[in-house]
């Protein structure tokens, strides 16, 4: 226990504050060159690669016809799993339809700029989309509820799901289940760099796809890196992490709970409880071994490796100022704001992807459902990005139209900067030119 990282803010200097925005992604270049080689084969090779990477990686035995999930295994997923999981997915896929459902662009707007002069935008589906669902440290039917909805929602004609083999080749059944109520019918079994690889490139089996999103292990970031040339890569999502904030309205127990849930995914994630309160701090240290003690043992041995390392740990600033600070610095994925009046809190708070509010909203329920996007930027990126939402499966066209009586004017002043800007096709186009033709 007494190894967990304390940092008491005050006494750090400016190196030892800056490293403490560390991610386990901040350096991916071990990552990218192993992703390297991997993307190569499946560009060259196709199916061919992804059977071996699956034998390699996954220590799955598939061959080129298992690569693609057929009806029967997504029929089977519904016997496989538990009525109360199933019924714990569609609550969540029916939470999180509405949430995006509200989100969802209207299909146009137009204004009337200037009179007989309209502009707007419109909104239409990314043609095809693939969701990466991982499967390295856990299976995820949340994150197929959190990608799928939203790409459904959208109305993407083409939605293929690709997440990696079990060593029997199968799929995560829940993960089938899953997709089949959110709506999803294609489900490729390959994961890691090769599978960013196969829907950029196309393989026999799988088809190419315009964009891919989804969270992914640092190899799946890195190779969504290297062939952001050849697909859209979506917004950063890597290894999880949450920030814990507690003013003093609370108990440590409570934070050091909430602390493990992030840390727990594995030991590239990140995760600090971030306070002014010493009391919270040290109940909280103090809290560890009892909620550790609960855990499995491989759960366990993650989190403790986060906060124990250079990505985790307590985090004791000398004023709520500060902890308001060091956490915009930071700008975390999941963000829990653990007070009896949240509300206080959340206008000091302008960096952060996902805010939890109050002690009964824990990362849990916002993970599994209750209605926001959990697949967030993570690595500082909420400082540019948000969620995961429904503009992600939409491309947006401007539209203008300008009518007969509202040309003149126009036609005037793009005369005068095409000839500033010495464009003389675009000057000529609304010169008088133009009248001979009309
Ligand atoms: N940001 C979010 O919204 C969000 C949501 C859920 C999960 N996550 C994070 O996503 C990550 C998922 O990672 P994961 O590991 O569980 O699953 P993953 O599917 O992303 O990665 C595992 C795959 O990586 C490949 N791989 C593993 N070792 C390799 C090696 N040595 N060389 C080449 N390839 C290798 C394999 O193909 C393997 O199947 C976790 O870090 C989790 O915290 C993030
Ligand atoms: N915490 C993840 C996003 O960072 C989402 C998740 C799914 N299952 C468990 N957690
Ligand atoms: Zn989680």
């Amino acid at each position: 226990m007494s190894d967990v990282s304390f940092h008491e803010l005050s006494q750090l200097d400016a190196e030892a504050r800056a490293a403490l925005m560390r991610r386990s992604e901040t350096d991916l270049s071990s990552f990218i060159e192993k992703a390297k080689p991997i993307i190569e084969a499946v560009r060259t090779e196709g199916d061919a690669a992804l059977v071996r990477f699956a034998r390699e990686l996954e220590k799955a035995d598939l061959d080129e016809s298992r690569l693609k999930a057929t009806e029967a295994e997504f029929d089977a997923a519904f016997d496989l799993v538990e009525k109360d999981v199933i019924d714990a997915i569609r609550f969540g896929i029916d939470n999180i339809r509405r949430f995006h459902e509200v989100q969802k662009p209207e299909p146009m707007w137009l204004k009337e700029m200037r009179p007989g002069a309209y502009a707007g935008d419109r909104f239409t589906p990314i043609r095809s989309v693939a969701l990466y669902i991982p499967r390295g440290k856990g299976a995820f039917p949340s994150v197929t509820m959190m990608t799928a909805v939203p790409a459904v929602v959208a109305g993407v004609p083409d939605i293929a799901i690709v997440t990696p083999p079990a060593p029997d080749g199968s799929v995560d059944a829940a993960t089938l289940v899953a997709a089949r109520l959110a709506g999803v019918s294609t489900v490729y079994k390959v994961g890691g760099a090769q599978a960013v690889a196969a829907v950029a490139y196309g393989t026999q089996t799988i088809k190419p796809a315009l964009k891919i999103v989804g969270p992914g292990s640092p190899f799946v970031v890195a190779a969504k890196r290297l062939l952001s040339g050849i697909i859209d890569p979506g917004l950063p999502a890597g290894p999880s992490e949450a920030v814990i904030f507690a003013d003093d309205t609370v108990k440590g127990g409570l934070a050091a709970l909430d602390l493990l849930v992030e840390a727990e995914h594995g030991p590239d994630s990140s995760a600090y409880l971030v306070t002014h309160s010493r009391r919270v701090a040290e109940e909280a240290l103090a809290a560890l071994p009892d909620h550790w003690a609960r855990m499995t043992e491989q759960r366990v041995a993650f989190s403790k490796a986060v906060l124990t390392g250079r990505c985790g740990g307590i985090v004791l600033t000398s004023s709520i100022e500060e902890s308001y600070r060091f956490i915009n610095d930071y700008a975390p994925e999941h963000l829990e704001i653990l007070s009896t009046d949240p509300f206080a809190h959340l206008g000091h708070i302008t960096e952060a992807a996902e805010i939890l509010m109050g002690p009964y909203t824990p990362v849990s329920i916002g993970n599994f459902g209750l209605g926001p996007n959990a697949v967030l930027p993570t690595s500082r990126w909420a400082r540019t990005y948000g969620p995961l939402s429904v503009s992600d499966f939409v491309k947006r066209s401007s539209i203008g139209y300008v009518t007969a009586s509202a040309y003149p004017e126009f036609a005037k002043h793009a005369r005068t900067l095409a000839r500033y800007e010495g464009f003389s096709s675009h000057e000529h186009a609304v010169s008088d030119v133009r009248k001979d033709y009309l």
